[in-house]
């Protein structure tokens, strides 16, 4: 028997419900495709969507049990599925506004990196920090993408770059996991730079990645992916590769922070790994997204990254017309990405790299979703599905993309739950 009555929410003027799209990502016209029900209702029960459709088939369908329902009245608004954004660096300490300064006057991100900063100077940080620190900050973050329709992310460990550290991280992950209405989906990420003790001898510090942690990471369930910054003055191809294969035959999938920088034959990688996503792909070459299109890889494009390393975005266009199922997201991290705005990355993705408004929503649900096996749970609204749901202050889903800078998400449903109302969190 529910523990909480039902919720009826009516008369959306755009239900954008994605239907039909849990057992795989759509791509090329499927993205442009939302399934939108005009004065569309959802009947939710027991954290799960139970039925969508119009009002009136909600109506004869739940005529008997309408006064046990709470109703919530949509009409003139937009509904939406929960916002998913698969690809940040939630858990960490500190920032970098320094950087952020040496860059505008000229210094370039790997610049940055080679003299000592960068994921380096967050990784000095994040060691510092303890558990509960770690715990404060990122749950901070958390909220604040709640209060834009965010309910699902990934997050990365990376910035301890030795067992204690990113365990630590990892453990922060699965508390907020466990603590925080958000879903959080975990990634080990103990590549994501080569410490500098390790700097005259990588392949010992890959060893330590292979031989020592994955085992570990897989052995205490602490993540359920395996990322790698494959980048020229990173990790090369080679070592990419053996440290994705590894970490599949430990079980976790991967994903890879792919020709972020400088091409390096990483969308090639992820596809040839069988990459359940590829990242960045600024620089990607068209023989890498024709592989990825093959392999199925989902293309995760961060064009708040772009326009914050002030580089040239993505050619996302160009993914999408050649079958790559494309995803968005913010890349939440202190160095390359410190925005939690979900909805601005949606607007840079039209007017950065050419995707359509609907596009951009797929982008940031059922495909997001798709990037980090959530798909079968959230990014649609569809019977069985978790009651993941945005209701904002638009009418037309457009606008989420048109009128930026602007958070327009007003309620917000997680598992069922009202946990956001009139833009303030409940
Ligand atoms: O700079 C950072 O902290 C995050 C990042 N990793 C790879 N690219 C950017
Ligand atoms: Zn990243």
């Amino acid at each position: 028997m529910s523990t909480h009555s039902p919720l009826f929410l009516r008369h959306a003027t755009q239900l954008v419900t994605l239907a039909g799209s849990s057992k795989a990502p759509l791509t090329g016209n499927a993205m442009e495709d939302l399934k939108i029900i005009e004065d569309g209702s959802v009947w939710i029960e027991d954290g799960r969507i139970q039925a969508v459709g119009t009002d009136a088939e909600l109506l004869t369908q739940y005529q008997d049990r309408l006064a046990e329902a709470k109703e919530i009245d949509a009409t003139g608004r937009l509904v939406t599925p929960g916002l998913v954004d698969p690809h940040t660096h939630l858990v960490h300490a500190g920032s970098r506004e320094n950087e952020f300064e040496k860059r505008l006057q000229g210094a370039t991100y790997m610049e940055i990196m080679a003299a000592g900063g960068g994921i380096h100077s967050t990784t000095r940080a994040t060691k510092e920090a303890d558990h509960e620190q770690l715990l404060t900050e990122s749950r901070r973050r958390l909220d604040a993408f709640l209060l834009q329709g965010v309910t699902t992310v990934e997050a990365k460990s990376g910035y301890g770059l030795e067992w204690e550290h990113e365990k630590k991280q990892l453990e922060v992950a699965q508390e907020l996991n466990r603590t925080h209405v958000i879903d959080i989906v975990s990634t080990f990420m103990g590549a994501h730079a080569v410490p500098s003790k390790y700097r005259d001898r990588p392949d010992d510090f890959v060893d330590l990645v292979v031989n020592e942690m994955i085992p570990k990471v897989a052995r205490l369930g602490l993540a359920e992916f395996n990322d790698v910054f494959c980048e020229r003055g990173v990790f090369t191809p080679e070592q990419s590769r053996r440290i994705l294969e590894v970490g599949k035959k430990h079980g976790l999938a991967p994903k890879i922070h792919a020709d972020e920088i400088e091409p390096y034959a990483g969308a090639e990688l992820a596809a040839e790994v069988g990459a359940v996503s590829a990242d960045h792909l600024l620089r990607a070459s068209k023989e890498g997204i024709r592989a990825m299109a093959e392999a199925g890889t989902v293309a995760v494009l961060l064009p708040g990254t772009a326009f914050f390393l002030m580089a040239d975005s993505a050619d996302a266009r160009a993914m999408i017309d050649a079958g790559v199922a494309v995803a968005l997201s913010t890349d939440c991290n202190p160095g390359s990405s410190p925005t939690v705005s979900l909805p601005l990355i949606m607007n840079l993705g039209c007017l950065k790299m050419g995707m359509t408004p609907a596009e951009a929503l797929t982008a940031t649900t059922i495909n997001a979703a798709h990037a980090i096996r959530r798909g079968h749970e959230v990014g649609s609204l569809e019977k069985g599905k978790k009651a993941d749901l945005v209701l904002y202050d638009v009418s037309d889903y457009r606008s989420l993309q048109y009128a930026y800078g602007v958070n327009h998400a007003r309620t917000v449903i997680k598992t069922g739950q009202v946990v956001v109302r009139d833009g303030l969190r409940v």
